[in-house]
C-alpha cells in the first residue's frame, strides 16, 4: 500500500485545563520506524495511549489504513493490527511463558481461549509459541511462570507477546528502560528485525540518542504536547527548536 498505515488527525486530549496532546497531526508508513522524543511530561506516553484506545480523545482523528478507529475500544484496535508492547497486568502471571505466547497465538487465530484445542492443532500452537520466544532468547526460561522472571525478562515476554500478535503497527515505549545492559541489545536486535519488514510501522519513544541513531528513519518532537518537529533524525536533533526543547534533558547522550 502506498498510503500511511497509521495516521491521526488533529488529535487532542484535554485533562481539566491541560492540553496533553495537541492536536498532533501525522501519518505513519510501512516500512519506516519513527523515534518519538519530547521532555518529561511532553505528551509521548499519552499520545500512545490516545493510538492504542487506553484513552479517549477530545478531539481528532486516528485512521488505521484510511478506516477512522478514534471511537474504537482497545481490544477492537488489537484485532485491527495496533500492536503495543504488553502490560504485565495483562500477562498470567501464573502460566509459563511459553503459556502466555500460545493464547495471545490462539487468539489471534480466532480460537479464542480455549484451554484444549485439538491435538493437532495444539502442536502446531505450541511450535509457533516457541519460535517466538526464541526470537526473543527466553527458551531457557520457556517453562517458568511470568512472576519468576526478572524485570529484564518480563520486557522480553512483552515484546514477544507483540510479535506473537503479528500486528500492523508495533508501538514501543522505552523498551530497554531498566535493561541491564547485556539485555537492551536483544531487544534493539529484535526491534531492528522488525523495522527491516517493509509490512511494519513501527513507532518507538525513546530517550537515548544512541539507540535512535541507529534504528530511525525519522525522528519527531513533541514538546507542550504539540509536533514541533518531524523529519530525518539528524536534521531534526540539530535544529535550534530541539536543541532547545533538549536542555529539558529530553534526550540521553549515551
Ligand atoms: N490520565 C491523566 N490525567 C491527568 N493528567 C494526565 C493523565 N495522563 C497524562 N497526564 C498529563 O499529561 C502530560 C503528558 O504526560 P505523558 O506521560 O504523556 O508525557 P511523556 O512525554 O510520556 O513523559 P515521560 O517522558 O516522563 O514518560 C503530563 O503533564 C501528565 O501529567
Amino acid at each position: 500500500m502506498n498510503g500511511p498505515s497509521l495516521e491521526t488527525r488533529g488529535l487532542t486530549v484535554r485533562f481539566g485545563g491541560h492540553v496533553a496532546v495537541d492536536a498532533v497531526s501525522c501519518a505513519f508508513r510501512p516500512g519506516e520506524l519513527t523515534a518519538i522524543v519530547g521532555p518529561n511530561g511532553a505528551g509521548k506516553t499519552t499520545y500512545f495511549n490516545l493510538i492504542s484506545g487506553q484513552l479517549p480523545a477530545t478531539a481528532g482523528q486516528v485512521l488505521l489504513e484510511g478506516r477512522d478507529i478514534t471511537r474504537a475500544p482497545v481490544a477492537a484496535r488489537t484485532r485491527a493490527g495496533i500492536g503495543r508492547a504488553f502490560q504485565l497486568t495483562s500477562l498470567f502471571p501464573a502460566l509459563s511463558v511459553l503459556e502466555n505466547v500460545r493464547l495471545v497465538i490462539q487468539a489471534r487465530q480466532g480460537r479464542g481461549l480455549r484451554a484444549f484445542p485439538r491435538v493437532s492443532a495444539q502442536r502446531d500452537l505450541i511450535a509457533a509459541a516457541e519460535a517466538v520466544v526464541e526470537r526473543v532468547k527466553l527458551t531457557r526460561l520457556a517453562k517458568s511462570p511470568v512472576a519468576a522472571l526478572s524485570h529484564g525478562d518480563q520486557r522480553k515476554l512483552e515484546v514477544a507477546m507483540m510479535i506473537a500478535l503479528e500486528p500492523k503497527i508495533y508501538m514501543f515505549d522505552e523498551p530497554t528502560a531498566g535493561m541491564s545492559l547485556d539485555e537492551a541489545p536483544v531487544i534493539l536486535g529484535l526491534i531492528a528485525e522488525i523495522r527491516a519488514d517493509p509490512a511494519a510501522t513501527v513507532l518507538l519513544v525513546e530517550h537515548k540518542m544512541d539507540v535512535i541513531r541507529s534504528l530511525a528513519d525519522r525522528l519527531i518532537v513533541l514538546h507542550n504536547g504539540a509536533l514541533v518537529a518531524d523529519g530525518p533524525p539528524a536534521g531534526v536533533m540539530a535544529s535550534a527548536i530541539v536543541r532547545e526543547a533538549y536542555l529539558g534533558g529530553a534526550l540521553e547522550d549515551v
